[in-house]
């Protein structure tokens, strides 16, 4: 059976552009081992493929593995807009005994029920309740951050534990205040089950159960994954018996809740809670830190378009720093939208998402074949010098409505696009501008580095090899 489906992805995938690589092995030996050369890896030869045949995709051979990256909105819209090919690749697997299958890694019918049930929670007014505890944890973020000034540091970390505060507020109404206590069990935990599961997928001798358990990563995953679920189910069932006393704060309402009050009438078990909590923990915190960081990179290195940025935000709150921000302040800052769009587009939090194609796809003159993995790579389509000239340049204004017109809708897609892209996109949109506005109230950002210096790690999410390392000063 699995001779025939080689066989048979062999048989269409010769019909498309680009070599098969060395029998057996494919392209194994030509691509990156590392989270930080392979992107760059695949950015060569997609700039190959679009000099030698006008490509818009390149194709891959991993053992018997076939996988495609197209790099144009065009060549991506099947795939985007299907109802059908919505599977993950197996590449997510190694999360699953952490996470369960809650939406993001969900396929078929238990997906579509999942969204369905999970909508609501995003629903405007809901997200308007969500924009004070933002606002909250963005001022614990500044004041620690005071003690920060005039030297070089990291800032990453502190992005980190401010977007994980925030989500595990909104999500669990637990407020887990890591900006002061770093050092918990919790958040240690996930933060080492990031690092083991993505070890599992790019070292070789961690591809099969004897290397995990031999190495000991097994026994490390275990012990994480126990700490994990440990406190989720403990914040749940406690959350659980505040609603039942009736001691939630009515305008405090978190997702939890929500999925608590459905719990009869959608036949959730208390693991289905869990692990839609572990998802959205998971989904929502390590991607917003991630656009923070990149954004205040973009920032320090740009003085004349942070200062811009400066005087938007002036306009709004003239010299007060210590007014929240509100959801009509949000509307006023468009530079400042452009500054984060572009950072999102130069440096996109998910490089690269994978599908598993269940059927044939037909993708522009291609067939697919069905077994293959299809990427969407918001990194290639965003670096790709035929839809943004000089694409490593930092330029918000590609963004100004005249700049963007001959765009395709998909040659932008931070958030992914279609039926299953990102659930939690206003929210995140919020919480970065609420965050970064405040800091650029408060402080100037500098960095000694060099722009295009930063080694870019394809991790789950992109980050920084060296960390995001500048300096502020108080204005
Ligand atoms: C800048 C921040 C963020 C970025 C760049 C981002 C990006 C993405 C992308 C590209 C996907 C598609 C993944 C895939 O197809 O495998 C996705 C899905 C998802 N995101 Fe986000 N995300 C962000 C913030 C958030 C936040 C704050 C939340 C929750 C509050 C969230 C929750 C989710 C969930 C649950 C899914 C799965 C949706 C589904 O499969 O139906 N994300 N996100």
């Amino acid at each position: 059976e699995t001779l025939k489906s080689y066989r048979y992805r062999k048989r269409l995938s010769a019909l498309i552009p680009g070599d098969e690589g060395i029998p057996i092995f494919g392209n194994l030996f030509e691509l990156g081992r590392s989270s930080e050369s392979s992107p760059r890896h695949f950015l060569e030869r997609a700039k190959a493929a679009r000099d030698e045949w006008n490509g818009e995709m390149i194709k891959i051979w991993v053992m018997h593995d076939t996988v495609f990256l197209p790099f144009t909105g065009p060549m991506l819209q099947s795939i985007i807009e299907s109802n059908e090919e919505i599977n993950k690749g197996v590449d997510y697997d190694i999360f699953e005994p952490w996470l369960g299958r809650g939406l993001l890694l969900a396929s078929g019918d238990k997906w579509r029920a999942r969204r369905k049930l999970l909508t609501p929670t995003f629903h405007f007014t809901m997200l308007l309740g969500y924009i004070d505890t933002m606002n909250r944890h963005t001022k614990v973020l500044m004041g620690i951050l005071e003690n920060q000034c005039g030297k070089e540091f990291d800032i990453y970390p502190y992005m980190k534990r401010c977007t994980l505060d925030v989500i595990c507020d909104t999500a669990m109404g637990k407020d887990l205040d890591s900006l002061h206590h770093p050092e918990q069990p919790y958040v240690k935990s996930i933060s080492k089950l990031m690092t083991l599961g993505m070890n599992a997928s790019m070292l070789p001798h961690l591809w099969n159960s004897f290397g995990r358990w031999v190495t000991g990563w097994q026994k490390e995953h275990d012990i994480n994954v126990q700490t994990a679920h440990d406190f989720t189910k403990g914040v749940i069932s406690e959350r659980m018996e505040l609603l039942e006393r009736g001691e939630v704060d009515a305008n405090k309402k978190a997702f939890l809740d929500m999925l608590i009050a459905e719990k009869d009438r959608s036949n959730l078990s208390m693991d289905d809670i869990r692990e839609e909590v572990e998802i959205f923990m998971f989904a929502g915190h390590d991607t917003t830190s991630a656009a923070l960081g990149w954004t205040l990179w973009c920032l320090s290195h740009h003085q004349d378009m942070q200062e811009r940025a400066f005087q938007e935000v002036r306009e709004i709150f003239g010299d007060d720093v210590d007014r929240d921000c509100t959801k009509d302040d949000l509307t006023r800052m468009p530079y400042l939208d452009r500054c984060i769009k572009e950072s999102l587009r130069l440096f996109p939090p998910v490089p690269f998402v994978i599908r598993h194609l269940e059927e044939e796809l037909q993708t522009g003159p291609y067939l697919l074949p069905r077994g293959s993995s299809l990427v969407i790579a918001p990194y290639m389509v965003h670096r790709n010098e035929r839809i943004y000239p000089r694409p490593e340049v930092y330029d918000p204004d590609r963004f100004l409505p005249e700049n963007s017109t001959g765009r395709h809708p998909y040659d932008y897609i931070p958030f992914s696009a279609g039926p299953r892209n990102c659930i939690g996109q206003k929210f995140a949109q919020y919480q970065l501008k609420i965050i970064v506005s405040s800091l650029l109230r408060t402080f100037r950002f500098r960095s000694e580095r060099e722009f295009n210096s930063v080694s870019l790690l394809s991790e789950v999410v992109l980050k920084a090899g060296e960390g995001i390392n500048v300096v502020i000063e108080a204005r």
